[in-house]
């Protein structure tokens, strides 16, 4: 086991910690004897990185410039891991980690392994599990040569405080001078929405609820489950090219790729271009008609059966326990 730091790239929203960051920590923590130190990019929250066992924040100053920007966030990263020399830089595996993780390790003439779905210390260094080529294989990875920078799936992981919340220490805070290159102040972010976040994302989520082409463009029934059990919505592509829903809810090759605890695929096929974002579901629920469905073949739990007589049915019996609880 390393003793030198290992040091987690952290995010917030509406200034609390996420919890995939919380995850990265919770796993940090088992890869060094030696300290867990966080990089934060926007104000940290520093009593929950001091419950996940954070040592120290490092905040790069940022002169200005929006971390939202790929080229800031890896030039203030860098500054952080200079300052740091971390024996491993971790952050979560979402569409803007896995760019960062890849600047980063361009940057620090070492590699970056994306998409991890689990990092253990071996003798020999870091050691990352993933799932590649659809979903076909899982393979084991390390990085041979420099700092390994891994970004690793949300809800992979448990997180956990690191003792009881009353006595975590509040880490210390490292303000970083950044110096940055022309290439990060060339961008300058005019304005920036976000959309409402009623539910988890789909990427964080534990539980998802997908509808398929069976749902003939109604997604009422899907989106009452979904809210019954706490899941956010997902689809597969037909439902979103027939505009049945948002495209940001596309699960699969050309869309996002989930790995909830819970899959819960409602009138959906199983075809590969679906299942190759899904298929590192802890358990998959499919509800469908056809007995001959490819998605029973990975499905933990098959329904036969219209979706219109199954779903209500859920609904009442998931209704009448929570009522008895
Ligand atoms: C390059 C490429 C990339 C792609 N990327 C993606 C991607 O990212 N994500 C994605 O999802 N797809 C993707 N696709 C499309 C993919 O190949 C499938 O066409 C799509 O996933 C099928 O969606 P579906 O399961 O909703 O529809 P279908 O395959 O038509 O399946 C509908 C299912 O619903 C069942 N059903 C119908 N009525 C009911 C009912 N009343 N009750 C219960 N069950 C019912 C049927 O038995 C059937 O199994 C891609 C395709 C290509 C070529």
């Amino acid at each position: 086991m390393r003793t030198d730091p290992v040091l987690v790239v952290v995010d917030h929203v509406d200034g609390a910690l996420t919890t995939p960051s919380a995850e990265v920590l919770t796993l940090a923590r088992t890869l060094t004897t030696g300290p867990v130190d966080a990089v934060a990019l926007t104000t940290p929250d520093l009593a929950a990185l001091g419950r996940y066992g954070a040592r120290a924040v490092h905040v790069p100053q940022l002169d200005g410039l929006a971390p939202s920007v790929s080229a800031v966030a890896a030039e203030a990263v860098l500054a952080a891991v200079h300052g740091v020399e971390p024996a491993a830089v971790l952050l979560v595996s979402t569409f803007a980690g896995k760019e960062l993780a890849a600047r980063l390790a361009v940057s620090l003439g070492s590699g970056a392994i994306v998409d991890a779905t689990g990092v253990e210390a071996s003798d020999d260094g870091l050691v990352a599990s993933k799932v590649v080529l659809q979903g076909t294989w899982s393979t084991t990875c390390r990085v041979t040569s420099g700092v390994p920078v891994i970004a690793v799936k949300p809800t992979v992981v448990d997180a956990e405080p690191a003792e009881q919340d009353e006595t975590a220490d509040v880490p210390e805070v490292v303000d970083v001078p950044v110096t940055f290159s022309a290439t990060a102040r060339a961008v300058q972010v005019l304005s920036r929405t976000e959309h409402p976040r009623g539910r988890a994302p789909l990427t964080e989520a534990r539980t998802v609820v997908v509808g398929g082409r069976g749902v003939e463009g109604d997604f009422s029934l899907v989106t009452e489950l979904a809210d019954e059990i706490g899941a956010t919505v997902g689809a597969t592509r037909v439902a979103t090219d027939e505009g049945w829903i948002d495209h940001a809810a596309q699960v699969g090759q050309t869309g996002v790729t989930i790995s909830p605890r819970l899959y819960i695929g409602v009138g959906v096929s199983g075809a590969i271009h679906h299942t190759a974002g899904m298929q590192s579901a802890q358990t998959i629920v499919a509800v469908n008609n056809d007995t001959d469905a490819p998605i029973f073949e990975m499905a933990d739990l098959g329904v036969v059966g219209d979706l219109n007589d199954i779903i209500p049915q859920a609904l009442t019996e998931l209704r009448r326990r929570k009522a008895q609880q």
